[in-house]
């Protein structure tokens, strides 16, 4: 069987009233990223997803390009919400249709942030059988109907709770939203492919899929998410040749000597290892590996942009940069009244506090190549947080 072209709709158009706060909750931060972006970055994470549609309200494409960044996996496209959920769906899966040749939808509300690659996995796989699938949780409390006294015991046997994404074949939950007339308004979309006569599926959901609704719901899934996050550590190490005739570029700040150092770049050796340092706590390769000193294109390039590309990696894979540590080991010059520019150089490049980075210096009491003033080498430590997979 061939696979099928997958999109997805991520709704973000509502105002977020249950949930106060001066922004709509779609675009507040929670563990360390707008909580739309954390959705919208699962989904593209997912191989099959192609393209995905964010369904924003009317003047937040800007805003919404800011806070999700650069997306990698998927075509990221914008389509204008509507009053209700429903016709913020509707506007989504009319843009799919533009878009053409899409086979399967997953549609998901932005404000479920965290979203396990399982739980895609689950669906999609439903989707084999059936035209509708959702994840769900069963029910685990007791559940009675009231107001003020309750008036009756309700069975709560096969009751579910309904998460998002809920996944479905294209052409069935298009016609579903076309046919939807004058009816009362639906709570979710599986309900209205059911009203066509379609099966629905229920896989199973995840608690990390809870849906921010209510203020308090912020700080849990601040929590939930920060307990899903691993410290990974990294360490880099670098030397060059200190020459007559080269400028001198340490931390990216260019210090007066009677020498510079030769080599890859701007042979900025402290930046190097940084840089190193941050590829190995992602375990992506090294700065060779990422900037090949065969490719002339680096020649005498300034190492700031090797650092920038550190820190989009990070980014990228939704880490969160913690701590630098760089330890320049020469003989000379003097790094002591370079240290607060160095520091403030770094925490520029990364976008990090000064507070969070150090730069150290050492010399070598005279012994080997950088005690004879030969070259200069540099150690460095990066410390960051990643999202665990899940
Ligand atoms: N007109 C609407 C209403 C809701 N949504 C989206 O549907 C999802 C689930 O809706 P809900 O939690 O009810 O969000 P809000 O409508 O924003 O919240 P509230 O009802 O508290 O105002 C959210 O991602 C929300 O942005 C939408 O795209 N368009
Ligand atoms: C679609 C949904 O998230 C499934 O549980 C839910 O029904 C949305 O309800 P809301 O009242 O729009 O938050």
């Amino acid at each position: 069987m061939t696979a099928a072209t997958i999109a997805a709709i991520v709704v973000a158009a509502g105002r977020g009233l249950r949930a106060g706060g001066d922004l709509p909750k779609q675009y507040r931060m929670v563990a360390g990223r707008a909580v739309l972006a954390h959705a919208v970055m699962a989904l593209a994470d997912h191989a099959a997803i192609t393209t995905i549609v964010i369904v924003i309200g009317e003047g937040e494409e800007d805003h919404a390009r800011q806070v999700i960044g650069d997306i990698r996996g998927a075509t990221i496209l914008f389509a204008r919400g509507g009053d209700s959920r429903r016709a913020s769906v509707r506007a989504g899966l009319d843009s799919l249709a533009q878009v053409g040749g899409i086979a399967q939808v997953l549609v998901h509300d932005a404000a479920r942030p965290f979203l396990p690659q399982a739980v895609i996995a689950r669906l999609l796989a439903a989707l084999d059988d059936a035209d509708g699938a959702i994840p769900a949780l069963p029910v685990v409390d007791t559940l009675v109907r009231g107001t003020a006294t309750v008036s009756q015991s309700v069975d709560r046997a096969d009751l579910w709770r309904v998460q998002t994404p809920q996944a479905f074949r294209v052409g069935p939950i298009l016609a579903a939203h076309q046919a939807w007339h004058n009816q009362p308004e639906p709570t979710d979309d599986a309900q209205m492919l059911r009203a066509m006569g379609h099966d629905v599926v229920i896989i199973e959901g995840d608690t990390m899929l809870e849906k921010l609704t209510h203020p308090a719901d912020f700080l849990a899934a601040e929590q939930r998410m920060t307990a899903r996050y691993a410290t990974r550590t990294g360490m880099g190490y670098d030397v060059h040749r200190l020459v007559p005739g080269e400028t001198l570029w340490l931390c990216g700040v260019q210090v007066p000597h009677d020498k510079g150092l030769s080599g890859h770049s701007d042979a900025d050796v402290a930046l190097h290892a940084l840089v190193d340092a941050i590829l190995g706590a992602l375990a992506d390769g090294d700065i060779g590996s990422h900037f090949p000193p065969s490719d002339p294109q680096w020649r005498g390039a300034a190492s700031s942009r090797f650092v920038e590309h550190a820190r989009a990696l990070v980014a990228a894979r939704g880490g969160v940069l913690h701590h630098v540590d760089v330890t320049i080991i020469c003989e000379a010059p003097k790094i002591g009244p370079h240290r607060d520019a160095m520091r403030a150089s770094i925490a520029a490049l990364l976008d990090i506090a000064v507070e969070k980075v150090s730069v150290k210096a050492t010399t070598t009491e005279r012994l080997g190549f950088a005690g004879r003033g030969e070259g200069i080498a540099a150690q460095a430590v990066a410390t960051l947080s990643l999202p665990e997979l899940f």
